[in-house]
């Protein structure tokens, strides 16, 4: 309040080709009458569908250790098995049941992969449609593998934030870069705002906001947005750029495309490491009774790695989401249920190691080497559930209704006798930090 704001530009204002020329060459505007109209009315179509099914919903993500929800309703469409990781959130997109809304927005995908310009000549000629220059394709292709959907009726909300640095206006997005995209990513959005009307002065349409990041200096750049249109961001311009999405007066839906960073994100992924720890695992034929095939420090530690991801970046991101997509009957359902049972076999596995951790009178190599590994895994895993416990019964979480409400699974009970370890680590690390006379502890060990 009362604080001085930065100056921005927008298309009236004096340099503002300028300043886009100067310091956001990365950004392309890429006008609503390139793209066929036959496009636009199927792509239109099917965003309505997914709204009118109910498809689209705010995301219970975190912000510097808040749960907040989303101002804008999303939904993540993508390749099966493929997930998004933004704001601590991941999220799983569902392809089964919505394949015919995702194929106007699959074509449209291509149409905005295709096109890619080199010449920023294009920009001042994309500003209006008198250029009818075919733009030029780019030197590779872009494969975009990741399409969010935003949706928002700034009718329908009750507070927006004011964008706080330039005083652009009403926030649907605040200031971000976009995560988990591989390195100079594109994104290219497609921006279809219902019912509007044109010659809206610049106060009532959709903008997008750009800022050079820890910059204070350069002006901002505000770029107002008409029905049908694209923007991309390319080169660097995510990583050196933030941008913010300003809220006009009318339902707006956003179809974004990038290509996310998904070494990690895939469910053949972590299928595969699944694998790996449990090739530690040995069964006896016979009797069914488990043990450890090596109790190398190293080994143990990439088990326990392993544990976490499965439960922390899988399992409980699952379920955090509830039953959301149950209704679509999901296609991660199966998988989840794999996921769950290798999971609790590594259950076994930590208990195994402890167990051998705790034995008295071993005096093995690499003993303390173990406890260590073993205690700053606990220790982790213990204060990730108490997270996820805390982001499920949080007073937002909540308000949601049943079928959308956060699950805190894997839990168990106390004495729950299909589960080999408690679900709460504290006692098993507090009497393994502690120092009990006559007991081999881990504090005795790491002494
Ligand atoms: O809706 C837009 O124009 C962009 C939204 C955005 O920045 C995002 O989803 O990351
Ligand atoms: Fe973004």
């Amino acid at each position: 309040m009362g604080e001085k704001k930065i100056p921005f530009l927008g298309p009236s204002d004096r340099g503002f080709q300028q300043l886009w020329d100067s310091s956001y060459s990365g950004l392309v505007l890429r006008k609503s009458c390139s793209l066929p109209a036959e496009l636009h009315s199927r792509v239109q179509a099917a965003l309505l569908t997914l709204r009118k099914k109910g498809c689209l919903l705010k995301d219970l993500v975190r912000v510097r250790d808040r749960d907040v929800f989303t101002a804008v309703s999303r939904a993540l469409l993508g390749e099966p098995g493929h997930t998004y990781r933004y704001l601590d959130t991941r999220l799983f997109p569902e392809p089964v049941g919505l394949e015919a809304q995702e194929k106007p927005v699959a074509q449209l995908k291509h149409s905005l992969s295709d096109y890619h310009i080199q010449d920023k000549e294009e920009l001042a000629g994309g500003l209006g449609c008198s250029q009818p220059s075919p733009p030029q394709v780019c030197t590779g292709p872009v494969k975009f593998n990741v399409t969010l959907l935003n949706y928002m009726d700034p009718a329908q909300m009750s507070h927006l934030k004011e964008e706080p640095y330039y005083g652009m206006g009403k926030m649907a997005v605040g200031w971000h870069h976009d995560e988990n995209l591989i390195t100079h990513s594109p994104v290219a959005v497609y921006n279809y705002s219902c019912h509007d009307d044109k010659g809206n002065v610049e106060k009532s349409c959709w903008r997008i906001g750009l800022k050079v990041a820890w910059d204070i200096h350069t002006p901002g750049l505000m770029l107002p947005l008409e029905s049908g249109d694209c923007y991309y961001m390319r080169d660097d311009l995510n990583s050196t750029h933030q941008h913010c999405v300003l809220a006009g007066e009318t339902a707006r839906f956003s179809s974004t495309h990038r290509v996310a960073e998904c070494s990690k994100g895939t469910l053949t992924y972590i299928q595969s490491r699944c694998q790996e720890a449990l090739s530690n695992l040995h069964t006896d034929p016979e009797t069914g009774s488990h043990s450890l095939v090596t109790l190398q420090p190293t080994a143990l530690q990439h088990c326990e790695e392993i544990h976490n991801e499965v439960e922390f970046e899988w399992l409980r991101q699952y379920w955090f989401q509830g039953q959301r997509y149950a209704r679509f009957c999901s296609w991660w359902t199966r998988p989840m249920e794999q996921l769950e049972k290798d999971w609790k076999l590594m259950e076994t596995m930590t208990m195994l190691f402890l167990a051998t951790v705790e034995e008295e009178g071993q005096a093995e190599e690499g003993r303390r080497e173990m406890a260590e590994t073993l205690l700053s895994a606990l220790t982790d895993r213990h204060q990730q559930r108490q997270t996820w416990r805390d982001r499920c019964h949080s007073s937002l979480a909540q308000t949601l209704p049943p079928e959308e409400a956060p699950v805190d699974r894997p839990f168990w009970g106390v004495d729950d006798p299909g589960m080999p370890l408690p679900f709460d680590l504290a006692d098993i690390i507090s009497r393994n930090v502690e120092t009990k006379p006559g007991r081999t502890c881990l504090k005795n060990v790491l002494k």
